[in-house]
């Protein structure tokens, strides 16, 4: 299946199992790999027949920057059934890295989730 995707999506919000992270913002990067067929925006060279990436950010960076999760692994969740939804995507991938969470992770921790159904 074709993707639009959105790489290293940066946001702050209220993140954290801890008491200390109740009161503060913290980074985090999101990606996101969004299945669509993209032949008629193609052929048509029109994005109304596609998925808006830039419609998709916003949104993303809206809910995400004004939600108040403990756990990365509920943000990703309710994300994901958001875009789902709201955009009628049939099938995602999204990863949410908590970037200064475990100092000694580079990389950053995180979650990684699949959702839906991804066709041919
Ligand atoms: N799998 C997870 N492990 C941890 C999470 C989480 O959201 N998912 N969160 C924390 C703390 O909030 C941590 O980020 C504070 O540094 C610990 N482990």
């Amino acid at each position: 299946m074709d993707q639009v995707f959105i790489k290293g999506l940066s946001v702050e919000a209220v993140i954290g199992v801890y008491d200390w992270e109740r009161t503060i913002l913290q980074p985090l990067v999101l990606d996101l790999d969004l299945g669509w067929d993209i032949r008629a925006a193609a052929a048509g060279d029109d994005l109304s027949a596609t998925l808006d990436y830039a419609a998709v950010s916003q949104r993303v960076l809206e809910y995400v920057g004004t939600s108040q999760f403990q756990l990365v692994e509920s943000l990703a969740e309710r994300l994901a059934a958001l875009i789902m939804e709201e955009f009628s995507v049939p099938w995602l991938r999204l990863r949410v890295t908590k970037p200064g969470a475990v100092s000694e992770a580079s990389g950053g921790v995180g979650v990684l989730i699949e959702r839906g159904v991804r066709t041919a």
